[in-house]
């Protein structure tokens, strides 16, 4: 697996999870804090009902309590005025509900929903706790909303001028409303509940869209990190070590001086090559050469002057290869090429070649060179130390028979 690979497997594992983690600590905050805002607003509500029946109570209805035997006013009952005024509200924000919801009611239009009648029932029958209120949860979609409901108790006999039976109630309200509703209620009894509903759909949707608003510029964000990273991995790390590599391999195969393969990489090609060849059931050959009287070169002009011949000599060899053959320094003053797909005929005549042009041409400071050489081919059952043995001794006839030549060497023993 590729450095970058393992990286980026890294990076986008730490980001996905990071994303995971902020994702749902960013929606778990808004959602509460919708709710929240919801739980508030049904708080100010409820506050302002029970404001508007206080008020009613205390400053209203003392008033026109003295001109009920003529007059019936709703409007000196509390529920009557907490209900009308919030209904106003109503109408300014769409699914801001409330509600004195009553199993018995005077006025029917206050009569319990099938819903309000269980809640009532809870109160009544101990099921909502011991708390003064409830909460939760109604409706779906864009009708969802958070309620909050308190029991309606008649604590204050007064409520029982009204509310016990027709022959005490005022005749006044007889007249509004009959006598068939709002009678037989007890004290201490609960007969209903105030309701307030706050529309949860839109806080919401709201949390739900700044949601995605904060994924998307964290996603964002993110992948441009990513990339970030990625550009500054490449350039920080991966081509450093890519050129550090490079020059490694190189310190490890190459010859400095010649810049033709050093000795330990042309074994590991002529191994590749041979197995090939032996797949193949091809042919391939070694020239080794040699340039004759070398010393006498270093000797005479110097040693600068013999590495410049060296350098010279593998430019020239160079120019009769062709790319799938490799030439190596293979030591000292000793080269040795190999020949992929080459009979030892054909071998034998590029080693002329190669023996012609060195000789051909005198080199600068030092005049004219030649080199000896000792041509194998692999008869695919030798290893390659065998091979390079049998062109080594090649080449040492080479320079027994006087030099500057070309010897082909004798078959395997
Ligand atoms: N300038 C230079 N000389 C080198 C280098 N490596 C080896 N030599 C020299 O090459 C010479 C080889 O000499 P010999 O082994 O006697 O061979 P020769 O003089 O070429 O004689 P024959 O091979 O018999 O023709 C020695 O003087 C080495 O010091 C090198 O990298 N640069």
């Amino acid at each position: 697996m590729s450095l970058r690979l393992k990286f980026n497997l890294v990076l986008a594992g730490v980001l996905l999870l990071a994303v995971a983690g902020a994702g749902l600590y960013v929606h778990r905050f808004l959602q509460q804090s919708a709710i929240e805002e919801v739980q508030h607003n049904s708080q100010i509500m409820m506050h302002a009902a029970m404001a508007i029946r206080d008020y009613t109570t205390e400053l209203v209805k003392p008033h026109l309590d003295v001109t009920l035997a003529e007059k019936f006013l709703p409007q000196t009952v509390p529920a009557y005025a907490a209900t009308e005024t919030l209904r106003r509200l109503q109408s300014r924000f769409p699914g801001y509900e409330y509600k004195e919801a009553v199993l018995n009611p005077t006025n029917l239009r206050d009569r319990a929903t099938e819903w309000e009648e269980r809640v009532i029932s809870d109160f009544r029958e101990g099921r909502a706790g011991a708390g003064k209120e409830i909460s939760g949860e109604v409706g779906e979609g864009v009708h969802r909303a958070l309620y909050v409901a308190r029991p309606i108790t008649i604590r204050q006999a007064q409520c029982m001028a009204c509310h016990s039976t027709p022959a005490v109630a005022p005749q006044t309200m007889l007249k509004v409303y009959g006598d068939k509703n709002g009678f037989g209620w007890g004290m201490h009894e609960t007969v209903g509940i105030q309701v307030v509903k706050v529309p949860m759909y839109f806080p919401l949707e709201k949390a739900r869209q700044t949601f995605n608003t904060v994924m998307t510029a964290l996603v964002g964000s993110f992948l441009l990190l990513f990339v970030a990273l990625n550009l500054s991995l490449s350039s920080l790390v991966i081509e450093p070590m890519a050129r550090l590599n490079r020059k490694l391999e190189d310190l490890a195969t190459k010859d400095f001086l010649t810049d033709l393969v050093n000795r330990r990489r042309f074994f590991e090609r002529l191994e590749a090559e041979m197995a090939n060849t032996r797949i193949k059931k091809g042919s391939l050959s070694v020239v080794m050469f040699d340039i004759d009287f070398f010393k006498r070169i270093n000797d005479t002009f110097g040693h600068d002057s013999g590495d410049v011949v060296l350098k010279h000599t593998a430019l020239r060899v160079r120019e009769l290869l062709r790319s799938s053959d490799c030439a190596a320094r293979f030591g000292g003053e000793e080269f040795i090429i190999l020949l992929k797909e080459t009979p030892l005929d054909a071998a034998m005549a590029m080693a002329e070649a190669v023996r012609a042009r060195i000789a051909g041409a005198p080199f600068d400071a030092v005049g004219h060179v030649s080199a000896s050489f000792g041509v194998a081919s692999w008869d695919h059952q030798e290893d390659s130390h065998a091979l390079i043995k049998r062109a080594d001794a090649a080449l040492y006839v080479a320079k027994s028979r006087g030099r500057n030549c070309v010897v082909r060497a004798q078959g395997p023993a």
